[in-house]
């Protein structure tokens, strides 16, 4: 088994992002408008947070975004290194957004709900570079995409791992009392997560260091 990659979710300031990455993360998520949501920070600020941020760590631009001229267009006032797709795109968007924006990872995020989950993950796996499995319900009639805090079917996630050629993060209501679990369980390439390391929304230092000594207590 491989150690996980860590990236830290929701994150809202210059301080929090290096909070998180001098306790381990590998990538830090910033959360543009959602429809619901714990997490959602203005634009300009993505912009300011993602540029203090050294390489090789990855700064992820959460966009609710659905056509792919907006999603172009919604970069372009971030430039963060990646994209993560939060709700569900055309096929043919991701081409359109390939060709835009050449040097950009693009992370689609798949909520993981029954069986149908597993084919829809195998499909969208052809068009980008790493698949995220959140819970979450995009059918709902206010949509929930993420920051959820609950954990949902491991069993799936694992399948769908097993079906895939690129990598996976797991995220979804993983915490320290939960996450040794996850790992052994799913054995994704990355762990993401947002509430569990927050105290009245900020980023709590206790709770990400018990996080990482978690995930650092297992033989890799
Ligand atoms: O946090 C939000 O407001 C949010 C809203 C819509 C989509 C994603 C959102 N959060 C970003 C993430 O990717 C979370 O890390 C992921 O959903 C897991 O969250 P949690 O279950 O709270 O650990």
């Amino acid at each position: 088994m491989v150690k996980p990659h860590v990236k830290i979710c929701c994150i809202s300031s210059i301080e929090e992002a290096k909070m998180a990455i001098d306790y381990g993360a590998s990538a830090i998520g910033l959360v543009g408008n959602m429809p619901s949501g714990p997490g959602v920070i203005a634009d300009d600020l993505i912009y300011e947070i993602a540029k203090t941020v050294p390489s090789p760590i990855s700064t992820f631009l959460l966009t609710s975004e659905t056509k792919a001229e907006d999603i172009i267009k919604h970069y372009q006032r971030v430039n963060t290194t990646t994209i993560q797709i939060v709700d569900a795109l055309k096929v043919s968007d991701y081409d359109i957004i390939k060709k835009a924006l050449p040097h950009v990872k693009l992370v689609q995020v798949i909520h993981v709900i029954d069986e149908t989950s597993v084919r829809e993950a195998v499909e969208v796996s052809q068009y980008v570079d790493a698949l995220l499995l959140d819970s979450g319900n995009p059918n709902l009639k206010v949509k929930e995409l993420g920051g959820t805090g609950r954990t949902h079917n491991w069993d799936l996630s694992r399948q769908i791992r097993e079906s895939i050629n690129i990598p996976l993060y797991l995220a979804g209501g993983i915490n320290q009392n939960n996450v040794v679990e996850a790992i052994e369980k799913v054995q994704a390439f990355g762990l993401d997560l947002c509430s569990s390391v927050r105290t009245d929304g900020k980023l709590d230092a206790i709770k990400l260091k018990a996080f990482f000594e978690a995930v650092n207590s297992v033989e890799y």
